[in-house]
């Protein structure tokens, strides 16, 4: 039996995995490229080193700093080629399309866009199309609310996300990054677990069968 025939079967027996996975500081390294385009752009302007980062918001945290900060570093990501040309996290390539090989899984990319859309959105479709290949545009969710999509877990660097439901059906795994790096273990979302890196497979793999025995 073809692997896709297995999956279509199970459908019958348990339900599949859902895995929603964030892409910005998820599968992109959304931080780094802002810094190094904000540099470029601004090299008279103060920046905020990735040691510094703080808060899921960069544009609030620069914002702070000067008001007009803030507008500035928006022009930056909403710049054509802002999305499009982030470089992806390591290890993040493989292992979404190891994690959505394994049988009884199934993987969507969840991601907010940008107020600002008119590159954004379109470039984070030519980003997974590059990445993943044409048949993953079906599994991209473009959402700036993810507590209404219903999945198992949700991989996300974010640690305050809310919406319309006060209840998500996820569990939220808080995919670590230079700004939520230091956030103690008691500001964590209820029930949520940590993943430091795509490279430690060893901890994903054990997060996605702990799931799958919950199910
Ligand atoms: C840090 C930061 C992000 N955004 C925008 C940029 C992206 O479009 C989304 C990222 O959302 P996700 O949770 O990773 O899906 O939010 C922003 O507008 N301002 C910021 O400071
Ligand atoms: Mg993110």
């Amino acid at each position: 039996m073809s692997r896709s025939n297995k999956k279509t079967k199970r459908l019958w027996e348990t339900r599949n995995l859902r895995v929603l996975v964030d892409m910005d500081c998820v599968l992109a390294d959304f931080e780094g490229s802002l810094l190094k385009k904000w540099k470029e752009r601004y090299p008279n302007e103060p920046h905020i080193a990735l040691e510094e980062r703080r808060g899921f918001y960069v544009t609030k945290q620069y914002g702070d700093i000067r008001e007009d900060l803030k507008s500035k570093i928006i022009e930056v990501l909403s710049s054509e080629g802002f999305f499009r040309e982030l470089p992806p996290i390591e290890g993040a390539i493989d292992a979404i399309k190891e994690i959505s090989s394994m049988e009884g899984v199934e993987v969507f990319i969840c991601t907010a866009p940008l107020k600002e859309y008119q590159h954004c959105a379109v470039e984070k479709y030519e980003w997974i199309e590059k990445y993943f290949g044409r048949d993953w545009l079906a599994r991209v969710i473009l959402t700036r609310d993810k507590t209404v999509i219903s999945a198992d877990l949700l991989i996300d660097d974010r640690t305050d996300i809310t919406g319309a439901e006060k209840n998500p059906s996820w569990r939220q795994v808080v995919f670590t990054a230079c700004h939520n790096k230091h956030t103690p273990s008691n500001l964590l979302p209820k029930h949520s677990v940590r993943l430091e890196s795509w490279l430690d497979s060893d901890t994903w793999k054990q997060i996605i069968e702990d799931a799958k025995k919950k199910l």
